[in-house]
């Protein structure tokens, strides 16, 4: 089969065939992640809005499934990003005032013990579950089995707005545009705090240094220097960390538009990926 073949094609050449993998797409806003999400999915070039919303690919074909998650760079839109690496259940996205309506009726029916909304600076709750307490994110995440469960009394209340699965991820890719000097500093300080997140720990990153193709952007060297990776990086081609308890990291110059450099950087990072 034609999509099948094409398909499998660039999956293979990623190495990522007979993969499952959840790969985020991150970085700062104008990095190029959209734009690389669609040249992996349809080997087209695409001027993109920026990206208001996450998207999500999700793309299955027999073994092979391959998801990545685009979520906009742009100051508010970082807020959602811990969202999606988080280590709480799946879940679904509703808003504040529904969630809280949902609860109390829940409770009501006995279907929950109690339920509450905690909030703190980020906003987040638990509600409680056969004696399990479960988080809820900034975005107000509630487990998926409420999902299954009671997707009529969601229908009901109409506050169902979407799936979103907050499992394991796999690995990240985190975009930089390299011609954009100016704001290497802002990226490094985002970057940081997802190497220092708990719930990132021991996670692959691929560093893609994007624009190339711009003269004067900068070389990997030198922004290996500005991320403060210089001695971080793990070591491209095969490199066995095995129990090292080590994060495989690495960086790797691409331009997308010329569609250079990013493969070799998923050939990296598919090594690494269970
Ligand atoms: N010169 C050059 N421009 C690129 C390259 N990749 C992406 N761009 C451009 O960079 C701009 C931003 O690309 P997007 O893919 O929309 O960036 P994004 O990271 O998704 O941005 P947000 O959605 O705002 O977070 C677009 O104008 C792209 O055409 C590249 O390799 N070289
Ligand atoms: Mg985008």
């Amino acid at each position: 089969m034609f999509i099948f073949d094409w398909f499998y094609g660039i999956l293979a050449s990623l190495g990522l065939w007979q993969k499952e993998a959840k790969i985020l797409f991150l970085g700062l806003d104008n990095a190029g992640k959209t734009t690389l999400l669609h040249m992996l999915k349809d080997e087209r070039l695409v001027q993109h809005q920026p990206t208001q919303h996450p998207t999500s690919e999700e793309l299955s074909i027999g073994k092979i499934k391959f998801k990545a998650f685009d979520l906009g760079g742009h100051q508010i839109a970082r807020r959602v990003w811990k969202d999606y690496y988080a280590k709480s259940s799946s879940g679904l996205h509703i808003s504040f005032e529904s969630l809280d309506r949902l609860l109390e009726f829940l409770v009501t029916v006995k279907f929950l013990e109690s339920a509450s909304i905690i909030p703190d600076n980020s906003s987040c709750g638990y509600l409680i579950h056969e004696g399990q307490r479960i988080r809820m994110g900034s975005s107000l995440i509630a487990p998926l089995f409420l999902e299954k469960t009671y997707s009529s009394f969601l229908g009901l209340f109409g506050v169902w707005s979407g799936v979103y699965y907050t499992e394991k991820v796999d690995a990240v890719v985190y975009l930089v545009d390299a011609y954009d000097k100016e704001r290497f500093a802002e990226s490094k300080r985002e970057l940081d705090a997802l190497l220092s997140d708990e719930a990132l720990a021991n996670v692959p990153f691929l560093i893609l240094g994007n624009k190339i193709d711009i003269p004067y952007a900068a070389s990997e060297d030198e922004l290996r220097y500005h991320l403060g990776l210089t001695n971080f990086t793990t070591g491209k081609g095969k490199v066995n960390l095995g129990d090292s308890n080590v994060r495989p990291l690495e960086v790797f110059m691409c331009s997308i538009v010329r569609k250079m450099g990013y493969g070799d950087g998923f050939k990296w990072v598919s090594q690494y990926i269970k």
